[in-house]
């Protein structure tokens, strides 16, 4: 059980997210449960007001929930006050939300290095090499105003890998982007997770879907099998598929 729990980099164990507002109650997430291993691909997909974003939420730290644990790295995240649950998340994890996460004030590579700073002992090079392997080498000093969508997409990603996270969580990485900038996006997810990287990404998206080792689908909440062989369970309530060799 021991080595297990470290192979998994990410693990969520019975979340429920409450949401109130005046008389109404949502229940956002029901018991979701789910592990996700050092250098695999998980994507989860799901109709739209199923809980995605919500999950993604809970496992970055960016939201508590009302019930359950996340484990990042092997330390907990949930249940830790704000200031503490962003320290961690800087330090563990990478975060690519749909609002990115660019500064507008500051130039792409300042975005980088201020992501990295995190990470101490960071050679300052690191970021034009990341900048780099995105295609955004020439365009470092720009502002985050001055770049095109597929551009601001690429800067949101090198500004999520900047701090070599163990784990890599993507709320529908590749939308609203051209083909090419889709795969480019995509094989530097699949490359993160090949050197070492948990990645989990929500998706609408069937290429994404397709670099995927697992799919967990989300349904009002819940999470269930979408089929296949080689289910790995992961808790009472979520049954996952592992595609191929991925
Ligand atoms: N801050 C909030 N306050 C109240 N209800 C919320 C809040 N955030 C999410 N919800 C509700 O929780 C449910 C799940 O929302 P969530 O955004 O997680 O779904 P989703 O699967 O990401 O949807 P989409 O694919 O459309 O982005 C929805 O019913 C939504 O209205």
């Amino acid at each position: 059980m021991a080595a297990r729990s470290y192979d998994d980099a990410l693990i969520a164990r019975d979340l429920y997210r409450f949401f109130r507002a005046g008389e109404e109650e949502t229940l956002a997430l029901r018991g979701v449960s789910l592990r996700v291993a050092r250098g695999e691909t998980v994507a989860v997909v799901g109709p739209s007001g199923a809980g995605k974003s919500t999950l993604l939420s809970c496992l970055a730290g960016l939201d508590e929930p009302s019930g359950g644990e996340v484990h990042v790295d092997g330390v907990r995240i949930s249940h830790r006050p704000e200031t503490e649950r962003a320290r961690l998340r800087a330090r563990h994890i990478g975060v690519l939300l749909q609002t990115r996460n660019l500064l507008p004030h500051l130039s792409v590579r300042d975005n980088v290095r201020l992501a990295q700073g995190a990470v101490r002992g960071r050679p300052a090079a690191a970021a034009e090499v990341l900048l780099d392997q995105v295609g955004l080498g020439e365009r470092r000093h720009a502002l985050p105003r001055q770049l095109s969508g597929g551009e601001t997409a690429r800067a949101g990603l090198a500004v999520a890998l900047a701090n070599s996270p163990a784990v890599l969580l993507a709320d529908e990485p590749t939308g609203e982007l051209d083909g090419g900038t889709e795969r480019l996006v995509l094989r530097m997810l699949r490359d993160r997770a090949e050197d070492g990287c948990a990645v989990l990404l929500v998706t609408h998206s069937p290429e994404a879907v397709l670099i995927a080792d697992r799919v967990i689908r989300l349904d009002d909440g819940q999470a269930t099998e979408t089929g296949g062989t080689g289910a790995r369970t992961a808790g009472p309530d979520v049954r996952e598929v592992r595609h191929g060799s991925g």
